[in-house]
């Protein structure tokens, strides 16, 4: 079953666009990263899904069920994070939950939320005394009362050091395997990538990719590097190389030594290894690196060209 469905969602805020025609699927049991730049129009999307927020136009609907017309029932079945929620620095994490459980009018036991997001050692400590970590296990505590079968993440590591963010990560894993559907924002690739089966990239109110990282990964243009160590590059060795197909970019480092050959999607690295050594160079040893994360969310962000 479909947990989220988004049809044409736009959001026209005066003349800015927030949200355009947004067509979204997330799957039953899925953990899906909803990535974008400052401003791409992430949590206006959330607060749509949560009828906090009403669409220009299309629909959204969560479980089947009407996100605008049936939203107080649905938020029943959702646990939310809300980006930059802050703890009450005069309750306890035990009352923190205590306050959860009574407004949604669920019956979750408070030591045993507090024991999953590990901070039950602090139960019966005020708030104001907790570290960011802490904090931010504590409100995530909060989202789970009720045991939703959404659990909507805003940007849930901002702000932790890699510690922190590793146990929020940690946690959405377990939540996952009890069946729990996570739809997961941020504007750091790294974060979503170590827990995410799929991520959507949002870029101006549009989805500009909607796959496995891995997928994202392959299917960049420029996505991998070829790095050549030998001898004998000399500028005609290295024109044949620009001439093989596929091939986007030649450049030579470290005082000639080095050949980094950028490879597109038809590019084959055995045939750029030939031609080096048919036009007379000698290849001592070779490398192929991955564009990293930094490079493949800048691609999908910030490129003219952009992949849907
Ligand atoms: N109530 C509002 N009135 C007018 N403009 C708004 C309103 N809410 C959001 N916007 C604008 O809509 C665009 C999308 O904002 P949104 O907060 O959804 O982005 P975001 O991807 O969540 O960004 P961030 O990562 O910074 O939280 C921004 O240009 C923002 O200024």
């Amino acid at each position: 079953m479909t947990a989220i469905e988004l049809d044409g969602i736009t959001k026209q805020y005066g003349s800015l666009r927030a949200v355009d025609t947004l067509d979204l699927q997330i799957n039953e049991g899925e953990v899906f990263g909803f990535l974008g730049p400052n401003g791409a129009g992430k949590s206006t999307t959330i607060n749509i899904i949560l009828d906090f927020v009403k669409p220009t136009a299309g629909q959204a609907r969560v479980f089947g069920m009407d996100c605008q017309e049936e939203g107080q029932r649905l938020r029943q079945r959702i646990g939310v994070l809300p980006e930059g929620y802050d703890v009450y620095d005069r309750l306890t994490g035990r009352q923190h939950l205590e306050f959860a459980i009574e407004s949604k009018e669920a019956n979750d036991d408070p030591q045993e939320l507090l024991e999953r997001v590990g901070v039950a050692h602090a139960a019966d400590r005020k708030a104001s005394g907790y570290s960011k970590g802490m904090a931010q296990r504590l409100i995530l505590a909060m989202a789970l009362v009720g045991d939703p079968d959404l659990l909507i993440l805003d940007e849930p590591t901002t702000g932790l050091d890699p510690n922190g963010a590793r146990e929020i990560r940690q946690i959405i894993r377990e939540e996952n395997e009890r069946g729990t559907t996570v739809f997961f924002s941020s504007h750091i690739l790294g974060q979503v990538e170590a827990v995410c089966d799929r991520v959507g990239i949002l870029r101006e109110g549009r989805l500009v990719a909607d796959d496995s990282i891995e997928n994202l990964r392959s299917n960049m243009p420029g996505g991998q590097r070829l790095v050549v160590e030998g001898t004998g590059f000399s500028e005609s060795v290295l024109d044949s190389i620009r001439g093989i197909n596929g091939v986007e970019s030649v450049t030579v480092e470290t005082e000639g030594t080095v050949v980094a050959v950028g490879l597109g999607e038809d590019a084959s690295k055995t045939a750029v290894l030939n031609e080096i050594e048919e036009t007379g160079a000698t290849v001592e040893d070779f490398e192929t690196e991955e564009a990293s994360l930094e490079d493949l969310f800048a691609a999908y962000t910030t490129e003219e060209e952009v992949r849907a």
